[in-house]
């Protein structure tokens, strides 16, 4: 059985102060790492605190981003080296926000998966389609060409390892969740190109997650499908609570 991974994106959200108080209040209470991984992806100031935090605790610290290379001339990024230094374990890559907002391509993207396993960071790879698209039924070519650009050049294994976010655009932030149905359909058809590409135990190990407007009351519903295997959170992540309640819904015994 494939373990859930649940993930916080904070985005660009928190001060230092509120940073240090949720993960003390979370870090003693998320379930045990054993049946179910949970991840805070954070902004960039706040990691190196959150990973000593979490140090001797069963939450994960991820990032939200990085830059391919692992140093150089490249103003304002951060490199994978430094990420691994600090003790991060997850990356988020090719986030719909830094396609959109900054420019990201499938490209882009692929450097940074291939940079990701280079220095042994898990990357959570977003893929997903706008509404434009949905409703010209453009949806399922749209994942596939995204999901086939980011594991080229990918081994096998490392495709097991490998963590994807189908996020659609018109779902994020906008509290219209994709039905369970339609999110699970993606995450089918996204382990059948899984398939084509790296072949059937890549597809059997693959981690699906779904993200847009999930929350407390339908996450259950969203994780009980046959393809999602866990979901990355905005907005929902932010309190502890909250944040708390979605592990839970994510554990296995
Ligand atoms: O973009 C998302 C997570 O990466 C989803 O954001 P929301 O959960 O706020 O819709």
């Amino acid at each position: 059985m494939r373990k859930q991974v649940i993930a916080g994106n904070w985005k660009m959200n928190k001060t230092h102060k509120e940073a240090e108080s949720f993960i003390n209040e979370v870090k003693g209470k998320v379930p045990s790492k054993e049946n179910v991984e949970s991840v805070v992806c954070a902004p960039f100031p706040f990691l190196q605190k959150l990973v000593e935090e979490t140090k001797d605790s069963d939450v994960e610290i991820g990032a939200q981003n990085m830059y391919f290379e692992e140093n150089g001339a490249f103003t304002g990024e951060v490199s994978p080296v430094m990420l691994k230094e600090l003790g991060v374990t997850y990356v988020v890559l090719g986030h719909s926000e830094r396609r959109d907002v900054f420019g990201e391509t499938d490209e882009t993207v692929n450097k940074k998966v291939h940079a990701a396993f280079d220095h042994d960071l898990t990357p959570i790879v977003c893929v997903g389609e706008s509404l434009e698209q949905r409703e010209s039924d453009e949806t399922m070519n749209h994942i596939e060409s995204q999901i086939t650009k980011a594991v080229e050049g990918l081994t096998d294994d490392q495709v097991k390892q490998l963590i994807i976010a189908y996020e659609p655009i018109w779902a994020i932030g906008t509290g219209r969740t994709a039905s369970s149905e339609q999110a699970n359909e993606v995450c089918t058809h996204i382990r059948k190109v899984v398939g084509k590409l790296s072949g059937d135990e890549a597809a059997e190990a693959v981690r699906i997650q779904y993200g847009g407007s999930v929350k407390p009351a339908n996450v259950d519903e969203l994780l009980s499908q046959s393809d999602i295997d866990g979901a990355l959170v905005g907005g929902a992540s932010l309190e502890a609570d909250s944040f708390l309640k979605l592990v839970e819904a994510g554990k296995h015994e």
